[in-house]
């Protein structure tokens, strides 16, 4: 196994008794482009913040190449933050901005020169050495504190939400970018965002957090097809999710009917709860359906149709259909028991157990 360039063992930080984040393991090897994509408040800028070393840890340990490196200062760890406002220094022009830290670490004025032209280079800025930072439009200081914080030679690169003031089309081109300047480059990037999109988009491997915790973490195809539960099938992309139980390996009930599926490794009578993704929906005969459905809207978004109906055992359903539909319609749904997702609930044994005496009462009555 890879020895890990970044490794959290039982990290917790706490202010007061407020817990930010609780007991978080995680391992970062180098040269790869991760994303901690999480709702706000979630603690992904705590997690940012501690290997930049600019917050303590409560209790736990943060390796960097298997070192302890909790009480090591920021300015000695080999990272450097790309901020969310930038934080440029406004009075010095871009070449200024870009051979800050260079300078104050006293190099020399020809390798400095060099290595601003390089880094200027790499984020499309050539010529831009002498203007003010008042005269950048917002991508371009983006740029700028991009090739500051990368000047440094970090091998690991922080990236706090620094896509978030862009908008929608610059957004994109530097998504892209930014993946391009991580593979040239070879360093590790840990970039933080509560865009899933951005986040599937760009990342080798994502850290989904939610209160304080990493809740799954894989790839980003990983994550989409296989969330481990409801919070992370509802956080990223759209999701049907509904309840279901097991009737055996391999059957599931849900919506009042039984359907084959592929997901094995469930109990037999265990309760669950069922994901599919709108785009694995199809609107067919209602003959040819699995399910029959009434359509309750519809609206047109550009490549499909986004359409929401109920079954018979009213359950709402969101679809991507390529087609229109017509609203009151009665229509098949189909889909295949390989899209299918069965996530688990989080039921004890005991709870379990007391369940399925009841259920095996019941069956017995009958
Ligand atoms: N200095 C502080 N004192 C007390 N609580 C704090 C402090 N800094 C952060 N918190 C709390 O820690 C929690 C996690 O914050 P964090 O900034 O890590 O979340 P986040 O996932 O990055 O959210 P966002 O996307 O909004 O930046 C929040 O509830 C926040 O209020």
């Amino acid at each position: 196994m890879v020895q890990p360039i970044i490794e959290f063992k039982n990290v917790a930080k706490q202010y007061d008794d407020n817990i930010v984040l609780k007991s978080v393991d995680l391992e970062i090897e180098a040269g790869k482009f991760y994303t901690l994509l999480g709702p706000s408040g979630s603690g992904k800028t705590t997690i940012l913040r501690l290997i930049a070393g600019f917050l303590e840890v409560t209790s736990g340990d943060i390796l960097f190449e298997g070192q302890r490196i909790n009480d090591l200062p920021p300015e000695k760890r080999r990272v450097n933050t790309v901020f969310q406002n930038y934080a440029l220094f406004p009075n010095m022009n871009v070449f200024d901005n870009v051979a800050f830290g260079m300078s104050i670490k006293g190099k020399k004025k020809s390798d400095i020169k060099a290595k601003v032209a390089e880094m200027l280079t790499l984020v499309k800025l050539k010529g831009y050495e002498d203007r003010e930072i008042s005269e950048l439009s917002g991508g371009q200081q983006q740029r700028v504190a991009i090739a500051r914080a990368l000047a440094n030679d970090p091998e690991v690169l922080l990236l706090d939400e620094p896509l978030s003031a862009l908008d929608y089309k610059l957004r994109k081109d530097m998504q892209h970018e930014l993946r391009e300047i991580q593979k040239r480059l070879g360093i590790t990037f840990i970039f933080v965002t509560h865009d899933q999109e951005e986040a599937l988009a760009m990342s080798d491997w994502i850290f989904v957090t939610n209160e304080g915790e990493i809740v799954q973490n894989g790839t980003p195809v990983d994550i989409y097809d296989a969330p481990i539960n409801h919070f992370v099938a509802d956080f990223i992309g759209e999701s049907n999710i509904l309840s279901g139980v097991m009737r055996q390996d391999y059957l599931v009930s849900f919506a009042g009917k039984e359907f084959e599926n592929v997901d094995g490794g469930m109990r037999p009578n265990e309760l669950v709860e069922v994901v599919l993704r709108p785009e694995d929906l199809d609107l067919v005969s209602v003959d040819d359906g699995k399910l029959v459905v009434t359509i309750d809207y519809q609206s047109f978004r550009g490549d499909y149709y986004e359409i929401t109906a109920h079954d018979d055992d009213q359950n709402d359903w969101k679809i991507q259909a390529t087609n229109p539909s017509v609203i009151g319609e009665r229509r098949g749904l189909f889909f295949d028991p390989e899209d299918i997702h069965i996530m688990r609930l989080d039921e004890s044994e005991e709870d379990f157990d007391a369940r399925m005496e009841e259920y095996e009462d019941s069956e017995e009555d009958v």
